[in-house]
């Protein structure tokens, strides 16, 4: 099958952006783990898949698959690329964009200075919803909030905190993120049983009440140089732990994500993630029939 793509990157996370505005590509799960792939296929974090609005007030629906070729319900920077997209390309002249993902309705907006801002909802807390087995486990209490004990091995143990994005996120406190076992702890975290569909491994180093440095070692991918939900994810739960302000840079690998969350009692205000968004090129190429 031939088709077209952009490459697209956002704070040096990558993708490459398929249009089915105009009808549906019908590639199988093993096609997007090729075009992902970087030495058989184009090379992407993530694949995502631009559609028509699915009803009224929406103006577009978009789906996002990892490098594994597996789908997902959220992806943050991949938000602000597919903004950048759908009004580069010319879909659309609305500002703000609205967009139906696997879990729920975004808002987007294209500012002045080219960064994108997007309202990417309330986090989610509740256990069985992100979806984290909390059974006989006894979470440690720090500020207001908790962090829930990981046995990843027989003799290491780490303190995580949980919450949901509209994908999954477990958060853990680092001295430094650049000696941070990443490569080594993320897998372990990702594939963690207390996690039935799996997670995406945050290891967050605070500066100061609002600055952080972050890698995310994201499931499905492996570590990226930046996550758009694992940098809400993590700030919010900076900000849950009593460590930080309401509005915080987060520098990762790729760039810096700036993080706004008005917490209240509620725990139920949207976080807002602005950020960069940039195309890198157009290309076609010839999908083969993988499996
Ligand atoms: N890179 C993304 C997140 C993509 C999905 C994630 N790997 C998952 O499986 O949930 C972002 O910017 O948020």
């Amino acid at each position: 099958m031939h088709i077209r793509f952009t490459k697209m990157q956002g704070a040096g996370n990558d993708f490459v952006v398929l249009d089915e505005t105009r009808g549906a590509l019908g590639l199988s799960k093993a096609q997007y783990r090729w075009l992902a792939d970087r030495h058989f296929g184009v090379g992407a974090d993530q694949i995502l898949t631009v559609r028509p609005s699915p009803g009224p007030g929406l103006d577009f629906e978009y789906i996002i698959h990892n490098a594994d070729g597996g789908e997902v319900e959220h992806c943050g920077n991949g938000a602000r690329c597919f903004v950048r997209y759908v009004r580069d390309k010319g879909l659309t002249d609305r500002n703000p964009v609205r967009v139906k993902v696997q879990q729920g309705e975004l808002s987007l907006r294209l500012n002045d200075d080219g960064r994108v801002t997007v309202d990417m909802g309330p986090p989610t807390f509740e256990l069985g919803r992100i979806p984290f087995n909390s059974q006989d486990l006894d979470p440690q209490t720090r500020g207001a909030w908790e962090q829930w004990p990981l046995q990843l091995t027989t003799d290491r143990q780490v303190l995580v905190s949980v919450l949901s994005m509209g994908n999954p996120h477990a958060v853990m406190l680092v001295d430094d993120v650049d000696t941070a076992p990443v490569r080594e702890w993320g897998p372990q975290i990702e594939n963690h049983p207390r996690f039935p569909a799996r997670v995406n491994a945050g290891f967050l180093q605070v500066v100061d009440r609002s600055h952080v440095r972050l890698r995310v070692f994201e499931r499905g991918t492996g570590e990226t140089l930046a996550c758009g939900t694992g940098a809400c994810a993590a700030v919010v739960a900076g900000i849950r732990l009593g460590l930080l302000d309401n509005e915080v840079d987060v520098q990762t690998h790729g760039g810096v994500l700036t993080i706004a969350w008005q917490d209240d009692a509620t725990h139920t205000a949207p976080v807002l993630m602005t950020g960069p968004a940039t195309t890198v090129f157009e290309g076609e190429v010839d999908v083969p029939d993988v499996d």
